[in-house]
């Protein structure tokens, strides 16, 4: 059974309401592209794909309405710019408006209002389709490239955040390659972590395990080190927000220290990404930005307090790890890559942001 975060059929969307989840199963319509401008910022929907997917779809419900009216290419890019606005860290909806907005601009030239809001659907939709595609090809590289290092045994994977099916159009990233794993019956368990301050790992990835039968343990964040060490991790296998020029990596925050933690007991730290996550025109994690979130999130679950009053909050979502911690490779649809291969690999296969 694959979970389904994303309910779309021509003219409606729906989204599974994430911040209820494991408790309440709330599907929310989306009717606009207000309404995904503000599932995103409260992360009602999250991760990178889903994001962009969500957006984009939003404006296929618009459309689909008529909105734009005799000037639908106004119309969508102001709709793209709100939506790429809504999280500035994961790159992959700012990819998916530049690529939409230039496919818009070209049919404008040949096609009538009506025509164009019918082209602009069609490629949106095609969306979710490549990316539960391009997701399964992740999954196997993934899974391959980590059983070529082992190749009798079944492997221990430990994960962070949330990278299934809910992050995206299917299947996962870096939770599709464990599913992957799964599949080919060489996953003896997974090791998720709990993921301050948002718990994304405790609630989505745990719920997802379940869900599926994988065997996972969780772990709070704290006890990285100590399951790497006592728990004989074959793998830390993570997701990605933005993979720059030179590898470097923006992921939920806490992902650095496995990474420096998976290099002190010399275990293979992977990033799972589709190459619509990566983003050549930065060099360096340095120029990646990174999203402050409020301190409520930190400061109190469920609205229920658990910190002092009064406390400083400091609330990154989301940190860098340099791309000499990524030892075992970038995992993408196009195949594994080593930090230093990816500009060469992605060069022509990706359109300029
Ligand atoms: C496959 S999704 C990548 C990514 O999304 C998460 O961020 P957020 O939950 O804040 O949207 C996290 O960093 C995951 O690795």
């Amino acid at each position: 059974m694959t979970l389904e975060a994303i309910r779309y059929r021509s003219g409606s969307l729906q989204i599974l309401d994430q911040l209820l989840l494991p408790h309440q199963t709330v599907y929310t319509e989306i009717r606009s592209v207000d309404d995904a401008y503000r599932a995103i910022k409260a992360m009602k929907v999250r991760g990178a794909p889903a994001i962009a997917i969500v957006g984009c779809l939003s404006l296929a419900v618009e459309l689909r309405a008529g909105a734009g009216g005799d000037d639908p290419v106004t119309f969508i890019r102001e709709s793209l710019c709100h939506l790429t606005s809504a999280r500035p860290t994961a790159v992959n909806m700012g990819r998916a408006a530049r690529e939409l907005m230039e496919h818009a601009e070209n049919e404008s030239m040949e096609k009538n209002s009506e025509q164009l809001r019918e082209s602009v659907i069609t490629w949106i939709e095609e969306m979710l389709e490549r990316d539960v595609n391009d997701n399964k090809k992740i999954g196997n590289y993934g899974a391959q490239h980590i059983l070529s290092g082992v190749p009798r045994d079944s492997v221990t994977i430990l994960t962070h955040c949330n990278t299934g099916s809910l992050a995206t159009a299917g299947y996962g990233t870096a939770l599709g390659v464990v599913r992957s794993l799964h599949a080919l019956g060489r996953l003896k368990r997974l090791y998720c972590t709990e993921t301050r301050p948002y718990n994304q790992g405790a609630r989505l990835t745990a719920y997802e395990a379940v869900a599926e039968g994988l065997p996972a343990t969780l772990i709070t964040d704290s006890m990285a080190a100590l399951t790497m060490r006592e728990r004989g991790i074959t793998a830390v296998v993570v997701g990605a927000d933005r993979v720059v020029a030179n590898g470097d990596t923006a992921n939920k925050v806490g992902t650095y220290q496995l990474a420096i933690t998976a290099k002190h007991h010399g275990i293979p730290f992977y990033v799972a990404a589709p190459s619509t996550s990566c983003d050549l025109s930065l060099e360096s994690g340095r120029d990646v930005v990174i999203e402050v979130r409020p301190p409520e999130e930190m400061t109190s679950i469920n609205g229920v307090a658990i910190a002092a009053p009064g406390i400083d909050v400091w609330n990154p979502s989301f940190d860098v790890t340099p791309h000499q911690l990524i030892t075992g490779g970038i995992i993408t649809e196009l195949g594994v890559f080593l930090p230093s291969e990816l500009q060469a690999a992605l060069t022509g296969r990706l359109t300029a942001l």
